[in-house]
């Protein structure tokens, strides 16, 4: 058995609290065997002075929209999606996607961020990514029938079901997929009702945008009769192991549904404060037991894909939706990013135990900025920043050595990246 030592840091424990311990990893299993006073093994990271967390999860993204970063700002999410997005996105290759993939794992990998739940174009593309860099990811190709003709919308769903099938799995079981159906409005009905026995029959998760906009509420509340989760429930869509991304305009019938069901909300307050869809409530959810993760959705809609940005914003946000200081406390947005993430997607990151996945991320804590060091756990929630993860592990594997990342060239990734973006935009504006 290969083993991978980290010594001498603070760890944080699943219960939020924080005790000085080493973690011991076996490599060859990818799982944490021991955390506390281990003498076996070299050391394999220095943690000293250092804290030691779960390897953060972001459960709702679109990883290759870093080729968008910055394109288009400033708008609401149905003109931003229409006129600026889409029209680029229906030029886009899987080289593309490959390039704008290695761009936002290098920037997972350097924010302590070590497993994705990605819902986008050409997904082969981006499972080979994660093979090649060892992340951890959960994948699924986003189907839209809006705007296409029925043989061309069959064959949406068929290619986001075909490719959960054939890539549950992959990469020594660090990919794991789902159906995913871009949202209850961008799906016909008639095809919700027949794929998704399909997907329920193969035993995949479904995963979809709900309840983003009021936009996208009001109509759907006047073709059913019944709220937009209702009406998700009814064709089949809330399982156990699916997670919807946003749920901003949800009330508190359709909470207790996601209750019920088993349901996971995926939070992802940056993109909704800027494309202003809304104020999610969070601290509703989690009070009626909702399971509440946390993501980035795309960099175009963000503008990064740091889940330290992501923490304090659903911190800042749920206090203001709740109208209370109280709301979203620090040790709930760590939880949600670490814990309650992992929960929404199915996978078994997120805490340092024995059994666990061997996922974690470092932080160098010798900063003025994170100085004094009164509560670790206000600082994940509120101080840290990406830049100061210092090492990150993913399945017992270091991706990143004191800041440097061994999986991935990176100065080629950002010159792909340019290059790509730059021409994939030249394209659409001809
Ligand atoms: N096969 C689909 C692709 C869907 S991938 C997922 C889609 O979600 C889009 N997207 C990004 N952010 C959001 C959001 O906040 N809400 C809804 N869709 C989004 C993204 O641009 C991408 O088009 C097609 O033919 O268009
Ligand atoms: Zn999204």
């Amino acid at each position: 058995m290969t083993t991978l030592r980290i010594a001498d840091g603070q760890v944080l424990r699943p219960d939020m609290t924080i005790e000085r311990a080493d973690v011991l990893v076996d490599q060859d299993a990818g799982t944490i065997l021991d955390v506390g006073d281990v003498d076996e093994g070299d050391v394999g990271l220095d943690a000293e002075g250092d804290l030691v967390i779960p390897g953060l999860v972001n459960a709702h993204t679109h990883v290759a929209m870093t080729l968008l970063r910055g394109y288009a700002d400033d708008k609401p999410l149905d003109a931003w999606l229409q006129e600026d997005i889409w029209p680029v996105e229906a030029e886009l290759t899987a080289e593309d996607v490959r390039v704008g993939t290695r761009l936002g794992v290098l920037e997972m990998i350097r924010s302590g961020t070590t497993c994705f739940a990605d819902m986008y174009f050409d997904m082969p593309a981006v499972a080979e990514v994660v093979e090649e860099t060892g992340m951890r990811a959960m994948l699924g190709y986003g189907a839209i029938t809006v705007g296409q003709d029925d043989e061309a919308a069959r064959q949406e769903l068929q290619d986001s079901l075909a490719f959960a099938k054939e890539y549950d799995g992959a990469a020594d079981g660090r990919i794991s997929t789902a159906f995913k159906p871009h949202s209850l409005t961008t799906v016909g009905e008639e095809y919700y009702r027949e794929f998704v026995p399909e997907a329920n029959e193969a035993g995949l998760p479904i995963h979809f945008h709900a309840n983003e906009t009021e936009g996208e509420v009001d109509p759907l509340v006047d073709e059913h009769g019944e709220r937009p989760l209702e009406y998700a429930d009814d064709v089949g869509l809330l399982g156990e192991d699916s997670f919807i991304a946003h749920g901003v305009h949800t009330d508190a019938t359709e909470h207790e549904l996601l209750a019920e069901r088993g349901t996971a909300v995926v939070h992802c307050p940056a993109s909704n404060m800027k494309l202003a869809s809304g104020m999610a409530p969070v601290q509703d959810m989690l009070d009626a037991g909702v399971t509440v993760g946390l993501g980035t959705d795309g960099a175009a809609s963000n503008n990064d894909l740091s889940m330290f940005d992501e923490m304090r914003d659903a911190a800042m946000l749920g206090k203001l939706a709740a109208d209370d200081a109280s709301a979203v406390d620090a040790p709930t947005v760590v939880e949600m990013a670490t814990q309650g993430s992992a929960a929404a997607i199915g996978v078994d990151s997120g805490r340092i135990e024995p059994g666990a996945n061997a996922d974690l991320a470092v932080i160098d804590l010798d900063e003025p900025r994170l100085t004094p060091g009164h509560d670790l756990v206000s600082h994940l929630a509120y101080a840290v920043t990406g830049s100061d993860v210092r090492h990150t592990v993913c399945d017992g594997q270091v991706l990143m050595r004191d800041r440097t990342v061994l999986t991935l060239d990176e100065q080629q990734v950002v010159q792909d990246a340019t290059e790509h973006a730059r021409a994939l935009v030249d394209r659409a504006e001809e």
